[in-house]
């Protein structure tokens, strides 16, 4: 059974049609990353699920039950959720922020304190130096980090975050994204994330569900909607980068596969993205594969061809 079922949803605002026809399932542990134009009704779409707003039609079921037949707070205490404003307490201590909603749920001061702990050691943000610390001495970054640990703080099943990273810059952006794809706190958790940045998209969704003027344009794998978009539109929005996405879905394994010029790719971790290997192999660190820039560019080349060439047929 799915953890998120989402059936016919429908949202207007006055004459405007927000969302349309919308369904889509969530399966446990799973990341869906939605992912559209400013105003395509992702951020609509997110908080339909935990009833921040309502919709006009369809249904949302959480593990088979019916929101409607959930009280909101409850249901909301079962979701974690990470606003772009992050939405710290100014006057609330980090530790505090990070508390409110597992004091609310009635746990015991010392299992609050013990896991608040944990999540800040996890985030990169040593307790003893920033737990009493107010929201305003922190950096962006850091405050985003907080606000991160407040979403997990009561290890709820389910965590909806929307432009979790969007404050920040490209370069903080790019490493927190790291150590949140890394953080084992949320491979288990079954994740809906709202971006409109692409690479963002690709390096954390294990599935992406594209939406434009309210509607799917294509839900699947990153990889099914670089190599075999569903209409113009899908096409069109990876276009500009499209290349470095290339670079970032395509496999080791993927593109020695039916190499005859290697057949060493057991030899290695397979499972690396070109760009990855290519980041390695120009760093400095030319010995690390038994294959040279050149070689690894010939054989991307043939494998985005066969891809190219599936897609044809
Ligand atoms: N409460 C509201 N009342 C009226 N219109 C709204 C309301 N909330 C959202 N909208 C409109 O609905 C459309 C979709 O908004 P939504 O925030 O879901 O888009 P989004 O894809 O998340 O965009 P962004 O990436 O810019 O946040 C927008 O045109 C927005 O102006």
């Amino acid at each position: 059974m799915p953890v998120i079922r989402a059936t016919g949803l429908r949202k207007s605002f006055g004459a405007h049609a927000v969302v349309r026809d919308v369904s889509f399932e969530v399966a446990a542990g799973e990341t869906l990353v939605l992912l559209g134009p400013s105003g395509c009704g992702k951020t609509t779409l997110l908080k339909l699920l935990n009833r921040l707003i309502e919709p006009d039609g369809g249904t949302v079921e959480i593990n088979g039950e019916n929101v409607l037949s959930q009280r909101p707070e409850a249901l909301r205490r079962g979701m974690g959720y990470v606003i772009q404003q992050v939405g710290l307490l100014p006057h609330y201590t980090v530790a505090e922020n990070i508390a409110v909603v597992p004091r609310l749920l009635g746990h015991a001061p010392a299992a609050i304190a013990a896991r608040t702990e944990a999540l800040l050691t996890r985030l990169h943000l040593p307790p003893a130096r920033y737990a009493g610390q107010l929201p305003h001495q922190l950096s962006g970054g850091q405050q985003q980090r907080v606000g991160l640990a407040r979403a997990l703080a009561a290890d709820p099943p389910i965590v909806l975050l929307d432009e979790p990273f969007g404050a920040l810059d490209p370069v903080t952006r790019a490493s927190i994204r790291r150590e949140f794809r890394e953080l084992e706190e949320l491979k288990t958790k079954t994740v809906v994330l709202v971006t409109h940045d692409v690479t963002e998209a690709f390096e954390l969704a294990d599935r992406i569900m594209l939406l434009d003027g309210g509607r799917i344009q294509q839900l699947g794998p990153p990889r099914e909607l670089l190599f075999r978009p569903a209409n113009g539109f899908v096409r069109d929005f990876f276009a500009a980068e499209r290349l470095a996405l290339q670079l970032r879905t395509l496999t080791l394994n993927d593109i020695f596969r039916d190499s005859t010029t290697d057949d060493s790719a057991a030899s290695f971790a397979a499972n690396i993205t070109v760009h990855e290997a290519l980041e390695t192999l120009t760093s400095g660190n030319a010995a690390a594969f038994p294959f040279t820039v050149a070689q690894l560019m010939a054989a991307f080349g043939e494998a985005l061809q066969r891809e190219e060439d599936g897609w044809k047929r």
